[in-house]
């Protein structure tokens, strides 16, 4: 028997604007993903995708290709203009859940998605220490035994290396590395099978983006979850996923096993940003 996906994504779109018959038309010529008529941009088109127990699926294209757009759709800060979603721990995956209410999609965020921004002013309360920090996405997820949460954060905080003795410090105090560690552990808080990481290395010194790329893998090896890696930078997906997909304009253009996608590329863009790499 197939094992069922955590993750089934079927024709996700989400679209900039009204569209006009010239954008509309099954011929219809886009500037990128930008119709020159209307002024719609067409930020994703038609993804589909499956994602499995325990692997990373990395996301991988240019600035503008639409990534970020997917990732927002998914974790419900943008409304998709069509398409459907499925969770395996969401009524059993039988459901779609971007037809359900905000309070609905407000607990399948609390208790069946994590996500890390490349902002960390997006998923951090930049004032509040970073114990509390974790402790809200806790709370946010139905937990209300204040000892547990505590215990729960600390071991967190240790887990992604966060000194135990600045656990009552603000995040704003902290280098973009240690942001991003506190992010992850508040990520993982409410124990998500699905974790979505949004460019989470970009911006940071390399020798940092290493640390942070190596929590990440050790993360999956550990907890078993599901990721999908959302970065601008191949090499990034060459470490941590499993399967990649490639965005340009919006569509997914190549779909494979890293591997495969990365030694024979089959897209003349990817070829283009996997001999950059070389
Ligand atoms: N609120 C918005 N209104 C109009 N267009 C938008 C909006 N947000 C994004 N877009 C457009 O959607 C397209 C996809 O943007 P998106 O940010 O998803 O790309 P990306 O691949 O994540 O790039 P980057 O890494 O630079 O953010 C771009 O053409 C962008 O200009």
């Amino acid at each position: 028997m197939q094992e069922q996906p955590v993750l089934s994504i079927k024709n996700l779109s989400k679209q900039y604007g009204e569209g006009c018959a010239h954008c509309e038309a099954a011929d219809a010529q886009l500037e990128k993903n930008f119709c020159p008529h209307c002024k719609t941009v067409y930020a994703c088109r038609n993804i589909s995708f499956d994602v499995y127990r325990g692997e990373i699926l990395g996301i991988v294209g240019e600035s503008g290709s639409g990534k970020s757009t997917f990732m927002k759709s998914l974790y419900f800060d943008e409304e998709v203009t069509t398409g459907e979603g499925y969770l395996r721990d969401f009524e059993d995956g039988q459901t779609n859940i971007f037809t359900q209410s905000d309070q609905m999609k407000r607990y399948i965020r609390n208790t069946i998605l994590g996500m890390v921004y490349q902002n960390p002013m997006l998923g951090l309360k930049m004032d509040f220490s970073s114990m509390s920090n974790i402790a809200e996405k806790q709370i946010a997820a139905g937990n209300r035994h204040v000892r547990n949460m505590e215990a729960r954060s600390l071991s967190l905080l240790e887990h992604v290396n966060i000194p135990l003795h600045r656990s009552k410090e603000a995040p704003k105090n902290f280098s973009g590395g240690m942001q991003q560690r506190v992010q992850i552990a508040k990520a993982l808080s409410n124990n998500p099978p699905i974790l979505l990481l949004d460019e989470v290395t970009t911006g940071l010194d390399l020798s940092v983006q290493a640390d942070v790329l190596d929590l990440i893998k050790s993360i999956q090896r550990e907890f078993n979850i599901s990721m999908i890696v959302v970065s601008h930078d191949l090499a990034v997906i060459r470490m941590l996923a499993d399967r990649t997909i490639v965005m340009l304009n919006g569509e997914i253009i190549e779909h494979g096993l890293t591997d495969q996608v990365l030694e024979d590329p089959q897209h003349e863009y990817t070829q283009q940003l996997v001999y950059s790499l070389l």
